[in-house]
């Protein structure tokens, strides 16, 4: 039993049941027809409010039920997602030049990333209909997930990456067991065969853009950090909300989370949200900064999870940052690199690099007078490093090499200065 109200197509505004319709507006198509999950929000107050958390002893996602889609709790998987620690981070605020800092640890989730928690929706999605098969197209994280998760609940997946994603993400969905197609093309060419591949063999699809439901997952990082907020500094709440942005399906997901926590009263009025893309692949900040429509264009960046040249939820994922009164920044692919040692350096936290793509948001935001010193961020560190060791070497660079004699440790020390 859920408290959904409707599906209501963010293009056309029509509204269907739950019984009506599997993904997107039949009227509007896939590309347009985005659904937007409706919850009767005063019936959820009433199970959802800071006593009933207070209560809680679910530390993971799920502590959130009453906002969430899922019929049949019990099939959802064991393994534990969210929960993620918030931490403070002052030695970063102080690098970014912001008032106050705080750094989501998503990485800390089962597959290790912010991916879990729309994927351990969608396997209960797919168990609930009774899908032979889930299935998804990624960059690497969106499937690495899935895998974990379908394996957790012994469903098949299928999962099509490009050719390009990191060995860590692809060594994920090997292990895991899911049939990996490995794209010789882009993620937006991924993204098209998993969809006809669905279509033709009848495969639950995860894809985020499509499916109304996965978002509903990405939303309780901003449930989490609400209730986070309420205890660590009650009545008040960050400025800023920062996040790495590809198809738009994760910022999308962080604003309708917060506008909900908002809405039911544990936040005290709406942050705004900061999106962060790189230079070689920024088609939201294009739009934005011109106020145009989507236009698709190149993905050439490192930060692979966001190498996305065609966004698919270009709605939802503008939505977050006009509504909020927030802003599109670009970061270079060196600003990127830098951000992955400066986080780590300064808060222990290592991300991958569309991870701690977020600090070198904030940086360039502070630059160009977006984001004020006065101001308080909070950045969510979608992705953790060990994903991508490639790009995390090119940040950090090389050991010092040694023969097992002390005498080059010495040289090596004198040589540093650092003793
Ligand atoms: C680590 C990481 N950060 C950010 C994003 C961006 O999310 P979206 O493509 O939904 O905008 C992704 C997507 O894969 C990701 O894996
Ligand atoms: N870059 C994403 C794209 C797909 O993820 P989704 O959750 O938006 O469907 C990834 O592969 O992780």
């Amino acid at each position: 039993m859920t408290y959904i109200t409707s599906l209501k197509c963010v293009h056309c505004g029509r509204e269907y049941t739950p019984e009506q319709v599997t993904y997107y507006c039949e009227v509007c198509g896939y590309h347009d027809g985005i659904l937007d999950v409706i919850y009767d929000y005063d019936t959820v107050r009433r199970e959802l409010n800071p006593e009933s958390l207070a209560r809680s002893t679910k530390y993971s996602m799920w502590r959130y039920l009453p906002l969430l889609p899922i019929n049949n709790p019990g099939l959802i998987p064991h393994l534990q997602v969210g929960w993620t620690p918030l931490y403070e981070a002052p030695g970063l605020a102080g690098e970014l030049g912001v008032a106050r800092c705080w750094v989501k640890d998503e990485g800390r989730n089962p597959t290790a990333s912010f991916k879990d928690r729309a994927s351990a929706v969608g396997v209960v999605k797919a168990l609930e209909q009774k899908a032979p098969r889930i299935t998804c197209a990624s960059t690497g994280n969106a499937a690495s997930s899935l895998a974990g998760f379908a394996a957790a609940a012994g469903l098949p997946a299928t999962i099509f990456v490009p050719g390009r994603a990191p060995a860590a993400k692809v060594a994920q969905l090997l292990v895991y067991g899911a049939q990996v197609f490995s794209v010789q093309g882009t993620y937006d060419q991924a993204w098209e065969l998993c969809m006809q591949a669905s279509a033709e063999f009848g495969w639950y699809n995860r894809n985020c853009a499509i499916n109304p439901y996965l978002i509903e997952g990405k939303k309780t990082v901003s449930l989490e950090l609400a209730e986070q907020f309420m205890t660590l500094t009650p009545g008040s709440f960050p400025d800023w909300v920062v996040v790495a942005v590809g198809d738009g399906c994760t910022i999308g997901g962080v604003w309708k989370g917060l506008w909900e926590m908002h809405r039911l009263g544990f936040i005290p009025r709406l942050p705004k949200v900061l999106g962060v893309q790189a230079e070689g692949c920024k088609p939201f900040v294009t739009a934005w900064q011109e106020n145009t429509c989507l236009v698709p264009g190149e993905a050439n960046t490192l930060a692979d999870s966001i190498a996305v040249g065609h966004p698919r939820n270009f709605c939802k994922g503008m939505k977050g940052v006009t509504e909020s009164g927030g802003a599109f920044v670009a970061v270079s692919d060196n600003d990127i690199l830098r951000s992955i040692t400066t986080l780590a350096r300064k808060t222990g936290v290592f991300g991958e690099p569309a991870g701690a793509a977020g600090v070198a948001g904030v940086r360039q935001a502070v630059a160009a007078g977006m984001i004020r010193p006065d101001e308080s961020v909070a950045i969510i560190v979608t992705g953790n490093g060990l994903k991508d060791i490639q790009n995390a070497i090119c940040a950090a660079g090389q050991p010092v090499s040694v023969q097992p004699d002390i005498r080059e440790v010495r040289q090596a020390v004198a040589a540093s200065g650092k003793c």
